[in-house]
Order: structure tokens, then sequence, then C-alpha cells
């Protein structure tokens, strides 16, 4: 079986081959894959709209059997602006499966900037003093104190991906 992850980002590819760890004849291809959506995404609707974007083109270039793709956004709330993580699980005949990721919100000073038009990667590296956080621990990671880190947020979102996707292929072969 080939997956194919739509993105370079380690973060990203890290978390599919966690999630797959068990499974080692899964071969997991990275590949670039578009959105299709804004660069930050602002809603639920909108990430979701780029994750399903990124599984399928990543399962049509990578010539794969699955497709994977992972988006980050925000999503306004009465709470405060929510950071937001959808994945989703694309194989062809079949309507996508998608997943979402544990949410936090966002510092006023982080979420004035977004609603400004700024993205959060470079707006974080700013914050952190540090280069790259979106590859490395993500604003997850950052506002967690390091509890949970961009890879094991996604980790838990791809194991939604394919525990659901096992979940209905048991069931269609239950009815055949
Ligand atoms: O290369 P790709 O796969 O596009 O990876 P990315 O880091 O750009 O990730 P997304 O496109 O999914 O995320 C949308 C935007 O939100 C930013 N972002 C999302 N989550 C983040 C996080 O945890 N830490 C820092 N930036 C984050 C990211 O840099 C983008 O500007
Ligand atoms: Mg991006």
């Amino acid at each position: 079986m080939r997956v194919a992850v739509g993105s370079k980002n380690p973060a990203k590819i890290n978390a599919v081959k966690d999630a797959f760890i068990d499974y080692p004849y899964y071969e997991i291809v990275s590949i670039d894959a578009e959105s299709g959506v804004s660069d930050q995404p602002m809603s639920d609707e909108e990430t979701i709209k780029g994750a399903v974007n990124r599984a399928i083109q990543a399962a049509e270039r990578a010539e794969a059997d699955i497709g994977i793709g992972l988006e980050g956004g925000v999503q306004q709330t009465p709470y405060g602006l929510m950071l937001c993580n959808w994945g989703a699980l694309a194989v062809k005949g079949m309507e996508p499966i998608i997943a979402g990721g544990a949410r936090i919100p966002l510092p006023e000073e982080i979420a004035r900037q977004l609603l400004k038009g700024a993205e959060l990667g470079p707006v974080m590296d700013e914050y952190a003093k540090k280069q790259n956080v979106r590859k490395n621990e993500g604003a997850v990671g950052i506002f967690t104190n390091g509890q949970i880190n961009r890879s094991e947020m996604f980790t838990h979102v791809m194991k939604l991906l394919a525990g659901q996707y096992e979940y209905q292929r048991g069931q269609k072969e239950k009815t055949v």
C-alpha cells in the first residue's frame, strides 16, 4: 500500500509515519500538493477544504492508494481565535474521510496579527524568536509549554483518520 502525504513539512510527514509505525507494509511518500485555499485558512470550513484538496491531489500526483492532507488554520469563536487543524484521507471511489485536531485559543497579540492578514508561521517565528516553528514544535508546542508538539497533534489526527478508514472498510466487507 502506498500512502502519499500532500506536504513536505517534516512535522506532518513524521506524524503520518508515526501513525503507521505498526504497519511496515505501508510505504509513505511525501509530495507537494496544493491546498486550493488561502495560505492562512481562517475557518474550520476553509481548513477542511484545504486538507481534502491536498489529500486528493497527493494520491493522484504520487499514484498512491491513499492520499493524506493535513492542514492548519484558525477559527473565530466567542472564546477567542482558536488554532484548528484538520486532516483528510482520500481513496479513489470513496468520500474523503476527515478528522479534527486538538484546539487551543491563541493569545490576543497573535490573534490580532492574523486578523490583519498575517500568516501564523512567520508570526510564531517572530514571537518565539526561533526559526521554522511550523516545521518543529508548532504554535501548539509553544503555547502548551512543549506538552504537545505539532507532530504529536497531527499523529492523533492521523489515527482518527486511519481508524475511521479501517472501520468503514470493515463495515463494507460485512455487507458483501
Ligand atoms: O508546507 P505546508 O504543508 O503548507 O505546511 P505549513 O506549515 O504551511 O502548514 P499549513 O499550510 O497547514 O498551515 C497553514 C498556516 O498556518 C501556519 N501554521 C499552522 N499551524 C502552525 C503551527 O502550529 N505553528 C506555526 N505555524 C502554523 C502555517 O505556517 C501556515 O501559515
Ligand atoms: Mg502552508
